[in-house]
């Protein structure tokens, strides 16, 4: 079988992004990787690190090897600035923005099987003017995509979320009878496809405490919610809820399901992260292509330290791989 090719963008380049590259990558993965990076950042930030890479620019994609522990192919893309580790840099936004923006238009082109994206510091990047929320928004632009899902997966538990990278004062606003269930119609395509579940069992979080407390704690659930789920459901869907997202955190509940769909980010993502944090995968779906992430940000603290923990990103890495193989046996 050939093997899949997954193109790894750099993230944040003062981040951990190329410090968790480069210790990952000293092990065997049975795929074919390229970095998106200027090999000057990995190669000064490996001196830093001191950790032998063999780093080698790639001319033709199609004569990529399968990667050997050490050894990092790089399709090169330049920085406008030499990094310093740990410092932001606005001079270097529209560096990390190319690297997304080449990643997704060549696995579109299916040069690429899969992208995994190390963190970007989305505040920089807005310095530069443009609104960056996301890569889940950056991707679902760039590739037309009506309706994209964010899940982050532990080994035991699946989280997704029905919206994802926005201020607080506007989630309530933005649960609506349309665009949750576009929302959960895209989660329960993508956990059959992708995760091979046939018929996915998702436990749906209220909005509000104690889903509302019948009315009495806000009124999303009994307007917008519970008449979703249960024209769903009347479709076949197997939709737990809503149910209160204090309580359905607890083995009752999610010893039985396949996964859980919070309404906003930090509904969601603090379970998710207090149970696996470092190991978890970010994977968006609803896209054309296969993108995977880390579970962790920029973490500028750690940025040449050594201290940066690389598990989440080769979660990501085998997940990708996967993700791309399984595709490939389909089409
Ligand atoms: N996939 C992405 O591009 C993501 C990007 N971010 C961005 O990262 C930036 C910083 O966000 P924060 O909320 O500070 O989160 P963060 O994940 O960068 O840091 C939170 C804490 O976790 C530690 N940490 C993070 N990754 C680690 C690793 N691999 N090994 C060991 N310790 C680690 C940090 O040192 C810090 O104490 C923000 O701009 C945020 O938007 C955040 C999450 C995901
Ligand atoms: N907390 C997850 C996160 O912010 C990553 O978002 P994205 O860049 O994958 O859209």
């Amino acid at each position: 079988m050939t093997l899949p090719i997954i193109a790894i963008t750099s993230g944040e380049p003062a981040g951990i992004g190329p410090d968790i590259i480069l210790s990952a990558l000293q092990k065997t993965f049975m795929g074919r990787l390229v970095v998106l990076a200027d090999p000057s950042l990995l190669a000064a930030r490996a001196e830093e690190l001191g950790i032998k890479a063999n780093i080698h620019i790639i001319e033709n994609i199609a004569s990529l090897p399968k990667h050997v522990g050490g050894t990092i192919y790089v399709q090169p893309i330049g920085l406008a600035h030499t990094v310093t580790t740990g410092k932001l840099d606005v001079a270097n936004a529209p560096y990390v923005l190319e690297t997304l923006q080449v990643a997704g238009t060549k696995c579109l082109a299916g040069t690429f099987d899969a992208i995994v994206t190390p963190p970007v510091h989305k505040g920089v990047l807005c310095e530069t003017g443009v609104h960056f929320s996301g890569h889940t928004e950056f991707f679902q632009q760039l590739t037309e995509s009506e309706q994209v899902v964010m899940m982050l997966a532990t080994p035991s538990l699946r989280v997704a979320l029905a919206t994802t990278h926005l201020p607080l004062k506007d989630v309530a606003k933005a649960i609506t009878k349309t665009g949750l269930t576009q929302v959960i119609r895209a989660l329960q395509q993508e956990l059959i496809n992708k995760f091979a579940l046939p018929n996915p069992k998702i436990l749906v979080c209220g909005l509000n405490p104690h889903a509302g407390e019948d009315g009495h704690l806000g009124r999303e659930e009994i307007e917008i919610i519970t008449p979703t789920l249960d024209a769903l459901r009347n479709e076949g869907m197997d939709l737990i809820g809503p149910l209160p997202a204090d309580t359905l955190f607890t083995p009752k509940y999610l010893n039985h399901c396949d996964c859980v769909l919070a309404m906003y980010h930090d509904q969601g993502l603090p379970v998710l992260k207090y149970q696996g944090f470092g190991n978890a995968v970010n994977i968006t779906l609803g896209l054309p292509i296969i993108r995977t992430s880390v579970d962790h940000g920029t973490a500028l603290d750690l940025a040449g330290s050594g201290n940066a923990n690389h598990g989440s990103l080769e979660v990501a890495i085998n997940y990708a791989i996967d993700m791309a193989n399984n595709s490939k046996k389909v089409s």
